[in-house]
């Protein structure tokens, strides 16, 4: 776990503030309700953690967090604020305001989510000419600097490559940068690792420790990994069939889980039997491309095995 928000970041505006959130698909021939009562907070700097197995509607909650859930989803009851607004009912072109600049989204497909008839710097160049954030004359400056923010070598290289010049873990910092480009206050990561290998994934967490520390981003994780959770995320909300079964601090919840279902997701979790963060790094095999950094993080298991 990192991060370190904890209860200082308990006292500032959220920036994101989920309420009693209740969501339904369907259609003419009747809704069926997928999530019930949802409320969460992620406090600036902040790592959220969504828990639960497939189907208990982690994603979904995301999506109305972001205002794109699929077609026939809709919000039945609840709200949603971001930095204090409350955007439960913010028309379409406030949403296409608000996402990017206040919100950023790591998507789970780093392959399938960049154009691949499109330089990288041009990708990331695209996020300031939607929302004319940058002057033109700057635009090529600030994209090698978010090249460089994310870690990746030699950027006045990379942004002249197409996507399929990068590993996997490259495009993933890629579309980091693009999320960051301008400033948001809340990313919305949905199993943003879980295509990539072990190594790349927990540089990929380690970045966006990195970012929320630096930036005090706060970051909405949605994860069916419970030890990528308890190794990243200062707090966890454990979903079950769309509703909350518990929420609290990651370490407390994941050594000492107070409800059955918790106790089970974590029984039924191989990873967790197996140190994977403690995977000795091989950063130039796994990795290519990415520059030298980082330090170990702590290790809640280790520490709670001692
Ligand atoms: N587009 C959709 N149309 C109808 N039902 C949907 C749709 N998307 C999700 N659902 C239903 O909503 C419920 C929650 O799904 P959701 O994808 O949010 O769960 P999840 O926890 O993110 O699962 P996973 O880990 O598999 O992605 C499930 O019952 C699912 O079948």
């Amino acid at each position: 776990m990192s991060g370190g928000a904890g209860a200082e970041a308990a006292r500032v505006t959220p920036v994101l503030d989920v309420r009693g959130l209740s969501v339904g698909y369907g259609g003419r021939g009747g809704v069926t309700q997928v999530t019930h009562e949802v409320s969460l907070t992620v406090a600036p700097g902040e790592m959220l953690a969504l828990v639960g197995e497939s189907g208990s509607g982690k994603t979904t909650t995301a999506q109305a967090a972001l205002n794109l859930l699929p077609q026939g989803g809709q919000v039945l009851a609840g709200s949603v604020h971001l930095e204090g607004e409350d955007v439960t009912d913010a028309p379409a072109s406030r949403w296409r305001s608000l996402r990017g600049r206040r919100i950023g989204l790591v998507p789970q497909d780093p392959a399938g989510s960049l154009d691949p008839t499109k330089r990288i710097g041009d990708s990331i160049a695209e996020a300031f000419r939607i929302h004319r954030a940058a002057p033109r004359r700057v635009l090529a400056g600030r994209v090698l600097e978010l090249l460089e923010r994310v870690g990746l070598d030699d950027p006045a290289r990379r942004a002249k490559q197409y996507p399929h010049e990068l590993s996997g873990g490259m495009k993933q910092r890629v579309l980091i940068a693009g999320a960051i480009a301008l400033g948001p206050g809340l990313l919305i990561a949905d199993e943003p690792t879980s295509a990539l290998d072990v190594t790349v994934q927990r540089r990929i967490m380690e970045l966006l420790d990195d970012l929320r520390r630096e930036s005090g981003t706060g970051v909405l994780l949605v994860t069916h990994d419970l030890a990528l959770a308890g190794d990243h995320a200062d707090r966890v909300l454990v979903l079950q069939g769309g509703r909350v079964q518990e929420e609290g601090r990651a370490d407390v919840v994941l050594a000492a889980p107070a409800a059955e279902y918790t106790r089970r997701l974590l029984a039924d979790a191989p990873t967790l039997a197996t140190p994977v963060h403690r995977v000795a790094r091989a950063p130039e095999v796994a990795d290519a491309g990415v520059a030298p950094e980082l330090t170990e993080p702590p290790c809640w298991r280790c520490a709670t095995s001692r």
